[in-house]
């Protein structure tokens, strides 16, 4: 398959997939989502890999879901396509993936990197949930596996309030397991995933399973009611108002409606 929005590489055991439409900071369009989609299946099928890197730009790693592409959706259409449920097709990759995030991993980027196993940002990365201020909340799992990730409070800040959070809060609050310098990041990630593919495959995929039952019974309950919701949102003036005003570059006026 050749690709157009990511570049897809391989580093021994290491597949190597980095966001690629860097004019919109990444934003996940259909035909990102489709793509990586499809190259983290090709690296999951592939006896050679024991180990995936998803990684962006240095200044985003995704500033979310493309939001021009679905501004115009109405209800029906999102609840009818199970719109993003693609993604867990993504998230149910068997090997581990580890997200190298650089800048803004914000709205669907930063529900991205949560779908990884191990997320590990430069000193420069933010992250944030800030669909609230374009009349959504969350669709791809953002209310559901951060609040794992973080703990209630934290996800409620993130969530209701929509700031952004820095690399250093981020490790603190238990959503990144490690901070480099940003000059240091991709090198840090590929060694993390040359090391865990340098194990035993069976015993890797078996950690990964094992840890994440401890997190996911509940948790797709949670993604299809939370999907429910936010395809809900698109039968609202108040979302086509948030993300006309982000597109034509102003403040949203919300009339909660
Ligand atoms: C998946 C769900 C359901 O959870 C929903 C979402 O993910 S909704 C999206 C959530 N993300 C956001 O709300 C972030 C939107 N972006 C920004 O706030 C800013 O771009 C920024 C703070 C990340 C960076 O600001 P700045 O450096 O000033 O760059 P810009 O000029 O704003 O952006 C450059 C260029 O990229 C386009 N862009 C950025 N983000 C998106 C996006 N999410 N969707 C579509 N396009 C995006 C932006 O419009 C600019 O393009 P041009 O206007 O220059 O053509």
């Amino acid at each position: 398959m050749s690709y157009e929005t990511i570049i897809v590489e391989t580093d021994g055991r290491v597949g190597l997939i980095t966001l690629n439409r860097p004019k919109a900071l990444n934003a996940l369009n259909s035909q990102v989502m489709e793509e990586t989609i499809a190259a983290a299946k090709a690296f999951d099928e592939d006896d050679e890999i024991g180990a995936i890197v998803l990684t962006g730009s240095e200044k985003a790693f995704a500033a979310g879901a493309d939001i021009k592409e679905m501004q115009a959706l109405n209800y029906v259409e999102a609840y009818g396509r199970d719109f993003f449920g693609q993604w867990e097709r993504f998230a149910a990759t068997r090997k581990p993936m580890i997200a190298a995030v650089s800048g803004y991993a914000l709205g669907g980027g930063c529900e991205l990197a949560m779908m990884c196993d191990i997320i590990v940002a430069a000193d420069t990365a933010k992250f944030g949930q800030p669909e609230i201020t374009l009349g959504v909340i969350p669709g791809m799992g953002g209310t559901q596996r951060l609040t794992r990730a973080v703990g209630k409070a934290k996800a409620m800040d993130l969530c209701l309030t929509g700031r952004m959070m820095d690399a250093e809060e981020a490790e603190r609050s238990g959503l990144v397991a490690r901070v480099v310098p940003a000059a240091e990041l991709i090198a840090t990630a590929r060694e993390t995933a040359k090391k865990i593919a340098s194990f035993s495959l069976p015993s890797v995929m078996m950690a990964k399973e094992a840890v994440n039952r401890s997190y996911e019974q509940p948790l797709s309950e949670g993604l299809r009611f939370e999907r429910r919701m936010f395809h809900s949102l698109f039968a609202t003036d108040d979302q086509t108002e948030g993300m006309a005003a982000f597109t034509e570059k102003r403040e949203a006026q919300f009339n909660n409606r």
